[in-house]
């Protein structure tokens, strides 16, 4: 077992370090890292997805790679451009609605993605639950114009009901992420006619498994994104990629670069866009390791999770 800590490029979702437990198995290694505001009950689906990793393995692919978009952080126009512009991706993912960052810098910063991708690329933001009904028409309209077309504008809104009376007063397709992450029912966000999009990610579901699962039952075209691991968590978002019937869009999973590296040697940076699919994760290194408090800490969470499961 390996407790790391890496410094993020860039705040993101209030945090500055990820941490998180890696976990030797038989099929390979798998990642536990449930964000520090998942509860230990919360954080059973994380590690049922490290425990299928490196115990059972992955169902097989029927793609070889995966097209990914870069993540772009709550940071200046500028450097917005330069980080779309580095990453050779042809889809760009902007977070707004951050409390740091008003409506005018959110449409500054998306027309700089937009810049940077030229007109062939697709630009998609990321509100994460941040706005009422109607901030959210007036938000994504400004957002659409800026953009000069947005692909999607992912989870407006908290609540399925709201997501769905968004849907029908913009043009602009609806993702939902937190919705489906957070549902005890996936299928009532496609039934409530609440997305066109959803959005999965494999460790907060439960595994690839489970979230092919998911898939299927919602009915809707699939987005797989990361929850910021290292390469062993991201392997298992390939792998969900990779075995999805059908994908249609770019997946979230080109996030390595929004941490200041990585422990395996062997990392998934996505290539002119793409990252392969791989078989197992990647073998981790000693890199990045936790302070000797930390991992302590980590230890007790992943035992009580453990009781839990
Ligand atoms: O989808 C992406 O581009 C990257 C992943 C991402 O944004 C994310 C990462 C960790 C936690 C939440 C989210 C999110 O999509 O809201
Ligand atoms: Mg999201």
């Amino acid at each position: 077992m390996k407790v790391y800590a890496i410094p993020l490029r860039n705040r993101f979702r209030g945090i500055t370090v990820r941490e998180g437990v890696l976990l030797p198995g038989p099929a390979g290694w798998g990642e536990f890292c449930p964000f520090a505001d998942y509860s230990d009950a919360g954080s059973v689906p994380w590690l049922q997805a490290a425990r299928e990793a490196s115990e059972a393995g992955w169902p097989a692919p029927v793609r070889d790679r995966v097209e990914v978009n870069t993540t772009v952080p709550v940071v200046s126009p500028e450097k917005a451009y330069e980080l779309v512009r580095a990453s050779g991706c042809r889809t760009a993912k902007v977070k707004v609605a951050d409390p740091r960052s008003a409506l005018a810098d959110d449409c500054e910063r998306v027309a700089a993605v937009r810049d940077a991708l030229g007109p062939s690329g697709a630009v998609r933001v990321d509100a994460n639950m941040a706005w009422d009904v109607d901030t959210a028409v007036r938000a994504i309209t400004d957002l659409d114009k800026a953009a000069g077309g947005l692909e999607y504008a992912e989870q407006p809104c908290p609540t399925i009901d709201d997501l769905a009376a968004v849907r029908r007063r913009v043009s602009v397709r609806i993702a939902a992420d937190e919705s489906i992450r957070r549902a005890e029912d996936p299928l009532k966000v496609a039934v409530a006619g609440a997305a066109d999009v959803a959005v999965l990610k494999v460790a907060p579901l439960g595994g690839v498994r489970r979230a092919l699962e998911v898939a299927q039952a919602c009915g809707l075209p699939c987005v797989v994104s990361s929850a910021v691991e290292t390469s062993v968590g991201l392997a298992a978002g390939l792998a969900l990629a990779g075995a999805l019937p059908e994908l249609d869009f770019a997946c979230g999973l080109g996030t390595l670069s929004l941490l200041e590296g990585d422990v395996c040697a062997d990392s998934l940076s996505p290539v002119d866009g793409y990252l392969p699919v791989p078989r197992r994760a990647p073998e981790p290194t000693d890199a990045y390791p936790a302070s000797p408090a930390v991992a302590a800490a980590w230890v007790d969470r992943l035992a009580r999770v453990r009781a839990l499961s």
